[in-house]
C-alpha cells in the first residue's frame, strides 16, 4: 500500500525574529516536538474519489470530490513537482473560494490559511490523485514555535516522498532522511506554503524544520552551527493566541512609517546574531567560561527583546514573563513572531534544579504552561509503510 509519514520539527528562534524578514541575522534551533503528516493514496477497492484532509489538533475534517479540486486549480496539475512554484493571486482567490465552502467554525478559523497551503502543496505536487492525509502535532498552534513551518515541511515532504526524484527506499520501514538535493526541493516548497501562511515570510522556520540542528539565517541563506555551549531553555506558553501574518504585515508598517529609525533598530538586531553566533561556534574552553558565555547569552536576549518591543510585538503577558523570570535572575526574551505566544529563558548550566521549579510553579501560576524541549535535534524525516506500524 502507498503509505508514507512525514515528521518535522518545531524550532525556537534565539535571535532575530522579524529583523530577519527584512534582511537581518537570525539564530534559530529546532527543538523535539513534531508535527507529523500522513499520506495514504487510495486504492481502486477504497471506491472514492476523495481527497479527504483530517487535522487531529483542532479535530476538523474534510473532503473535496477531485473533480471540484480539478475545476478549482484546472492548471496546478501541469506545475512540475521539481520546481516549486509559487501561488498565484488568481489561484489564492480560486483556493480561498473553496476554503470558504467548509464553514469553519469561527473560533478555529486560523486553520484556513493552513487547509489553503495543504490545497496548494497537494495539487501541485501530486496533482489530482484522491488520498488521505491525517495531520497531528505536538506543537501548540500559532505560539511562535513554528507549527506552520513545521506542518508546510512535513507536508512537502510526503508529498515528495513518492515522486521518482526522491531516491527514498521505500521498503525500509524505519525514519529516513532525504538526500541533499531533494531535502532542498522540500524546504523551497515549504517556503511556497508557509508564504501563503505568513504572507512574507523570512524562510527561517522551513529551513530550520527541514534541515534540523542550530542555524544562522540572513537573506535566504543558512549556515548550519554547531553550538559549544549547552543550551537549555525553558519555553512558556503565555497561551495569548495570534497570527503571525498579522505581526508581520504590522513590523512593515512601523518600517514605513518610521524607516530610518527602524532601519537602526534591525542592524542592531543583526549585530546581536552575529555576536551570539559567534559566542555559540567558538571553541569550549577557550578563554570564555561557560558561565561567562551564558552572561553574555542572556545580556544579548535582553537586549534582543528591547528591540523587539521597539518593533511593537511584545506583550502584556509576555512582560509579565520577563519581570517574573527576572525575580530569579533570569533572562527572557519572546520567541517567533510575539503579540502573546511563547517566550523563552535561559537556563544556566549551573542553576539549581529548586530555582527551575519555582520559576516554572510561579509561571504555571500565572496561567501559563511551561514546556522544556531539547533543542537542536535532527530536521524532517519520511518513514513508509502502515503509520499504526
Ligand atoms: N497541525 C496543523 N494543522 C493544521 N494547520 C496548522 C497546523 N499547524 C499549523 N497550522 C497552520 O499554521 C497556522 C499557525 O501559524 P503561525 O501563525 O505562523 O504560528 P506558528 O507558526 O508560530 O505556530 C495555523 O493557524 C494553521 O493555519
Ligand atoms: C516573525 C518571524 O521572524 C518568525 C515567525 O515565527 P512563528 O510563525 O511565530 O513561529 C517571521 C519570519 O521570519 O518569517
Ligand atoms: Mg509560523
Amino acid at each position: 500500500m502507498e503509505e508514507v509519514q512525514a515528521r518535522a520539527p518545531g524550532k525556537i528562534i534565539l535571535s532575530g525574529e522579524h529583523a530577519v524578514v527584512h534582511g537581518s541575522t537570525a539564530v534559530a534551533s529546532s527543538i523535539s516536538l513534531y508535527t507529523y503528516v500522513s499520506l495514504r493514496f487510495s486504492t481502486p477497492s477504497d471506491n472514492q474519489d476523495l481527497l479527504k484532509l483530517q487535522l487531529k489538533d483542532p479535530a476538523l475534517e474534510f473532503s473535496w470530490p477531485i473533480t471540484r479540486i480539478q475545476q478549482v486549480l484546472p492548471e496546478s496539475a501541469a506545475v512540475l513537482s521539481s520546481t516549486p512554484a509559487s501561488c498565484s493571486v488568481e489561484c489564492a482567490k480560486s483556493i480561498a473560494a473553496l476554503v470558504e465552502e467548509l464553514d469553519i467554525p469561527e473560533a478555529k478559523i486560523g486553520i484556513a490559511s493552513g487547509i489553503s497551503a495543504f490545497l496548494w502543496l497537494y495539487s501541485s505536487i501530486q496533482g489530482f490523485k484522491p488520498a488521505t492525509v491525517v495531520v497531528s502535532s505536538e506543537l501548540p498552534l500559532g505560539s511562535g514555535l513554528g507549527s506552520s513551518a513545521a506542518f508546510c515541511v512535513a507536508m512537502a515532504a510526503a508529498l515528495l516522498a513518492f515522486t521518482d526524484s526522491a531516491s527514498l527506499d521505500v521498503n525500509q520501514q524505519d525514519w529516513q532522511f532525504f538526500g541533499e538535493k531533494e531535502l532542498e526541493l522540500v524546504n523551497r516548497w515549504a517556503f511556497e506554503g508557509e508564504k501563503i501562511i505568513h504572507g512574507k515570510p523570512s524562510g527561517i522556520d522551513n529551513t530550520v524544520s527541514s534541515y534540523g540542528n542550530i542555524i544562522s539565517f540572513k537573506s535566504g541563506n543558512l549556515t548550519h552551527m554547531k553550538s559549544n555551549v549547552p543550551l537549555k531553555m525553558l519555553i512558556t506558553n503565555t497561551k495569548v493566541g495570534r497570527n503571525t501574518k498579522a505581526l508581520v504585515a504590522g513590523v512593515s508598517e512601523r518600517m514605513l512609517r518610521h524607516p530610518d529609525a527602524m532601519a537602526f533598530v534591525f542592524s542592531a538586531v543583526d549585530s546581536i546574531s552575529k555576536e551570539l553566533t559567534s559566542i555559540l561556534k567558538s571553541p569550549t574552553p577557550d578563554e570564555l567560561s561557560v558561565t561567562e558565555k551564558e552572561e553574555k547569552i542572556e545580556e544579548l536576549m535582553e537586549m534582543n527583546q528591547g528591540l523587539l518591543q521597539c518593533m511593537g510585538v511584545s506583550h502584556a503577558t509576555i512582560e509579565t514573563v520577563l519581570r517574573t523570570t527576572l525575580k530569579y535572575k533570569l533572562a527572557s526574551k519572546l520567541t517567533g513572531a510575539g503579540g502573546g505566544g511563547c517566550v523563552l529563558t535561559l537556563l544556566p548550566t549551573l542553576l539549581s534544579g529548586t530555582i527551575i521549579d519555582k520559576v516554572i510553579t510561579e509561571l504555571e501560576s500565572c496561567g501559563f504552561q511551561c514546556i522544556i524541549a531539547e533543542i537542536g535535534g535532527t530536521g524532517v524525516e519520511v518513514k513508509f509503510g502502515n503509520s499504526s506500524s
